[in-house]
């Protein structure tokens, strides 16, 4: 003993090597390092002063039991607490290598040892603590077996009473030391808690030595708990058992949460193998000595709490307290709360009970049934509304009301839009009402009705139609001019899609737009601008088929028609034959006993320009003419432009009311504010009233042509307007569906929505298309009136289509094929469009319809076209076509037709498709091919092949 070295001091004392060396330095006696060496004065000094201020006094008693036992006591002298002493649990060492005997003895000597303690659950621990101080000296006694793992154990053990002893083991084991010097500390702060600290580390090794029956473990359970729990581990049985019967033992609240782990805290006796002078278990221990004034119960806790908490040093410095408390806090609420959770939630053991538990609250919720509101129970809906949006709405998942429309027989998606109506009946199922705000919008934007006295004369609005050639930009230029040079000089025309002229003082607007396309188009798009038309038909020409197609577009919209017989400057003008020709169309001349004004001209010459005027105006008159130039403004937009310099710009045609500088409005989808306004001469106008038009700038967007412009009180209206618009737009996009069709056509007879069935007829010759305008005519009922707007001869156009679409009209075509533009806008538009080869079909389609007994079963679906670009004759073959796929794919086995100028010639089947010299299934667009018809030869340059397959559709009726 004669080196004592700081650290070794430090670990004998089981304090830091700071801390010793900060007492050293108290003493007078400072290091610099923790290897420097003290003198035996030095290290008593240290040592004695601990055992002074203390009032207990440990003693050890021997009893040998047997020969292999030794039954150690650790008497405890404190003053003020003398059941410690009495509480200081005699241990029993195992002596020589006899770990059976000993073990079952220790069991019964602390056995003894509970009964006091158990009325206070404190006691308990120390009854652990108890064992502690002796628990050293059973490896102690171990120490001889010479097993090496026990050898800091032994020497821990014997450092308390010979510390003289224990020294020589040290070197030989150095590691080992450490924990000796741990359990060495509370030896030398004999006092009950210091010894009763150190006892953690130190029951290991009887653990190992008998590890099966663990007796100092079980010895603290059962002291502890005083309840027949199984002697086996104690602890994790508990653990176990508690789900099982949803409380926990009684004892344990009134446990701190320490003690109950040491249960299953065996790895403990690892401390005796592999010492861990860190380890939390130790830490308490030195500071024993300091901590005098604390209770038996605290130390007890201090004791145990470190080593299953397993965490920090909080027991030092007086802290020890506090977690105690805490600890006890815990200990009495968390199993309150546990219990109350596992009776609500944890139906089984399972460690999923908790999830399963907080699943079923929430179910629980669910069930509630909550009856919205009535004002909540109204869903508001702009004309349509989607399957998911409307099921959103209602609360209810998009499955039910999928069923809902499967029961009902309509097969829908989630994104399947559903109008008013359909919407109605599925809301009323679920109890909820719908409201069509939409119509409110559109009601707001409705033309109020006009008192008599407020209507004032207003110009007509003129639109010229006519065949190609016909004159009918010469005519409107020649009008333009001649007024121009007779009216106001300077001004410099403007393009602006519409213009007025004046005769007598009267005004006529002209829409620069000649032809019927443009009429329809707009008419179309639910624009009724134009109050008079002109047709215009060359004198040396006479009636052509545009010239029967405008009158025809002009009479389905209802709109009186003016003839001027043009050219008749030229030598050969027939004029009489002209009217002759249109008698045809019920266009008779007035002389001739009929109602149409026919006036002939010379656009190129300048003659009867103003009596054709003054003819309008006459017209105009008959019309009564008028509209209230006195509210706000309403129109039509004319022709729409995004310009460069001036962002959207558009020509409006004022209907009714004054348009101002500065007034809001709304046009389709567009809204905006009316910047400036310049009329066809560039001037700028302050104001523009019914039937002028004028070019405005201030649009948020460019309108299309055809629609209706409203003037709107303030910006916010306008602009809720024109978003309203925008959805409904994509919302009627999305719910696009054919204006009418021959598959719905029964349908509506039924419901009584249609009464008249427009048809336009288009064909091959002259004579098929007449033969089924005439067999169509005869198909009229008294339920059904059957209309042949249009009949004529040549491909389907875009004319056509939008013809069909203005008058929701079908389109029969009898060999003939729609133009791409006018398939793909026929598409767009919804308008049915049916193909025939044989007239008697045709005419039995529509009756069949009629009658409610169509039954289509296949459809046709357009593949694609090629045309003709060389034609090779080869031997055997016949005649291959060298062609170029102009649109969508060319199928080998698909089905063909040969169209020449738009006119079926052959429809059949490919007889071969080659790229190069090989056979392919199909050439894509952009690619050569070379191709054969089955049975037909007669190809030529320019002709067209048009690839299609027929689909399989199911009945709709
Ligand atoms: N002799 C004579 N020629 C005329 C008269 N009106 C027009 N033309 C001529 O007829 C041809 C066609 O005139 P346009 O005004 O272009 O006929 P359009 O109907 O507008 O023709 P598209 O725009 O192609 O539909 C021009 O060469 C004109 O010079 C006329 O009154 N007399």
């Amino acid at each position: 003993m004669s080196k004592t070295r700081v650290y070794e001091l430090a670990q004998q004392m089981g304090i830091d090597n700071k801390e010793l060396m900060a007492r050293l330095a108290a003493l007078g006696e400072p290091v610099t390092n923790h290897m420097a060496v003290l003198e035996d004065s030095v290290v008593k000094a240290l040592t004695a002063p601990a055992q002074q201020p203390t009032h207990k006094e440990v003693s050890q008693e021997e009893v040998r039991v047997k020969p292999t036992l030794i039954r150690r006591r650790a008497k405890v002298v404190e003053t003020p607490e003398p059941e410690a002493a009495e509480a200081a649990a005699p241990t029993v060492e195992p002596v020589q290598e006899a770990p059976a005997a000993p073990a079952a003895a220790p069991v019964q000597e602390v056995a003894e040892e509970p009964k006091k303690p158990v009325r206070d659950p404190g006691r308990a621990i120390i009854i652990e603590a108890a064992p502690k101080p002796a628990a050293p000296q059973a490896p102690a006694a171990a120490k001889p077996a010479s097993a090496a793992e026990q050898k800091p154990a032994a020497l821990a053990a014997k450092a308390p009473e010979t510390p003289v002893e224990a020294k020589p083991a040290a070197p030989a084991a150095p590691e080992a030391a450490k924990p000796a010097d741990k359990v060495e500390a509370p030896a030398q702060a004999p006092q009950a808690p210091a010894a009763a600290q150190p006892a953690q580390p130190a029951a290991p090794p009887k653990v190992e030595a008998q590890p099966e029956q663990a007796s100092p473990t079980r010895a603290k359970i059962l002291g502890r708990v005083e309840i027949p729990i199984p002697t086996q581990r104690p602890a994790e049985r508990r653990e176990y058992q508690r789900p099982a019967n949803g409380e926990r033992p009684a004892p344990r609240p009134g446990m701190p949460r320490g003690v109950e782990r040491p249960g299953t805290e065996r790895p403990a006796p690892r401390t005796g193998e592999r010492p861990a002078p860190h380890m939390r278990s130790d830490r308490p221990a030195p500071l024993a000595p300091v901590e005098v004034p604390l209770s038996a119960d605290d130390r007890r806790k201090g004791a145990r709490k470190p080593a299953p908490a397993g965490g920090t040093d909080y027991a030092k410095n007086g802290k020890k307290g506090a977690p105690a408390s805490k600890g006890k806090k815990e200990a009495f609420k968390k199993p309150d709360l546990m219990d109350k959770r596992e009776r609500v939630f944890e139906p089984g053991p399972r460690s999923k009970g908790k999830k399963r538990g907080v699943e079923k609250v929430q179910i629980g919720k669910k069930t509630e049934i909550t009856v919205p509101k009535a004002i909540k129970r109204i869903i508001k809906i702009s004309e349509s509304i989607t399957v998911g949006e409307l099921a959103k709405r209602m609360g209810i998942k998009a499955t039910d009301l999928i069923r809902a429309l499967m029961k009902m027989g309509v097969m829908a998606t989630i994104n399947h839009p559903l109008d008013f109506d359909t919407a109605t009946i599925l809301a009323t199922d679920f109890g909820y009402e719908i409201e069509n705000v939409a119509l409110d919008v559109e009601e707001m934007l409705e033309a109020e009705p006009d008192a008599p006295e407020s209507l004032q004369k207003r110009p007509p609005v003129v639109t010229i139609m006519g065949h190609v050639d016909h004159g009918k930009t010469s005519l409107l230029d020649a009008i333009r001019e001649t007024n121009v040079i007779a009216g106001e000089a300077g001004g410099i025309t403007q393009h602006i899609g519409a213009y007025d002229v004046e005769l007598n003082g009267r005004k006529i607007t002209f829409l620069d737009t000649p032809g019927h396309e443009a009429f329809t188009a707009m008419r179309a798009r639910g624009a009724k601008v134009t109050d008079i038309v002109i047709l215009v038909v060359a004198a040396d020409d006479g009636v052509m088929p545009q010239t029967r197609e405008a009158v025809n577009h002009s009479k389905a919209a209802g709109v009186p028609i003016i003839i001027a017989i043009n050219k008749v400057d030229k030598p050969e003008a027939n004029p009489t034959r002209v009217k002759q020709e249109l008698m045809e169309f019920g266009l008779v001349a007035e002389e001739w006993g009929g109602d149409t004004i026919f006036v002939e001209v010379s656009a190129k010459k300048r003659i009867n320009l103003e009596s054709l005027l003054e003819m309008v105006l006459l017209q105009a008159d008959v019309l009564e003419l008028k509209a209230n130039p006195d509210k706000a403004a309403r129109g039509t937009i004319v022709e729409a432009k995004l310009d460069k310099g001036r962002g959207p710009v558009a020509t409006v045609l004022v209907q009714e009311g004054t348009m101002k500088v500065g007034d809001y409005f709304v046009a389709g989808v567009h809204y905006g504010r009316v910047r400036a306004m310049q009329n066809d001469r560039g001037e700028k106008v302050p104001a523009a009233g019914p039937a002028m038009p004028v070019e405005v700038i201030g649009f948020t967007g460019v309108p299309d042509a055809g629609d209706i412009f409203v003037a709107m009180a303030d910006e916010k209206q306008a602009k809720e307007i024109a978003n309203h618009r925008q959805m409904k737009l994509r919302e009627s996009e999305l719910a696009k569906h054919s204006k009418l069709s021959l598959e719905q056509l029964y349908e509506k007879i039924q419901k009584g929505e249609v009464k008249d069935l427009n048809t336009i007829v288009k064909g091959d010759v002259q004579g098929s298309v007449e033969a089924v305008a005439e067999s169509l005519r005869k198909l009229t009922t008294a339920a059904i009136r059957l209309n042949v707007l249009h009949a004529s001869v040549g491909a389907i156009t875009e004319t056509d289509v939008n013809l069909a679409s203005a008058s929701n009209a079908i389109i029969l075509g009898f060999n003939v094929r729609p133009e791409v533009k006018a398939a793909a806008l026929a598409e767009k538009e919804g308008v049915d469009v049916r193909l025939y080869n044989i007239i008697y079909d045709a005419v039995d389609d529509i009756k069949k319809a009629m009658e409610g007994l169509l039954e289509p079963t296949f459809k046709e679906k357009y593949l694609g076209r090629a045309e003709i670009r060389e034609v090779f004759s080869v031997p055997k073959v016949g005649n291959v076509a060298g062609s170029y796929v102009t649109d969508g794919k060319i199928v080998r086995n698909a089905q063909v037709r040969l169209l020449r100028d738009n006119v079926v010639v052959y429809e059949g089947k490919l007889s071969s498709l080659r790229r190069f010299k090989d056979d392919v299934k199909e050439v894509a667009n952009n690619y050569e091919c070379g191709m054969s018809l089955e049975n037909y030869n007669d190809l030529k340059i320019g002709d067209i092949f048009e690839c299609f397959e027929m689909e399989k559709v199911a009945g709709k009726l």
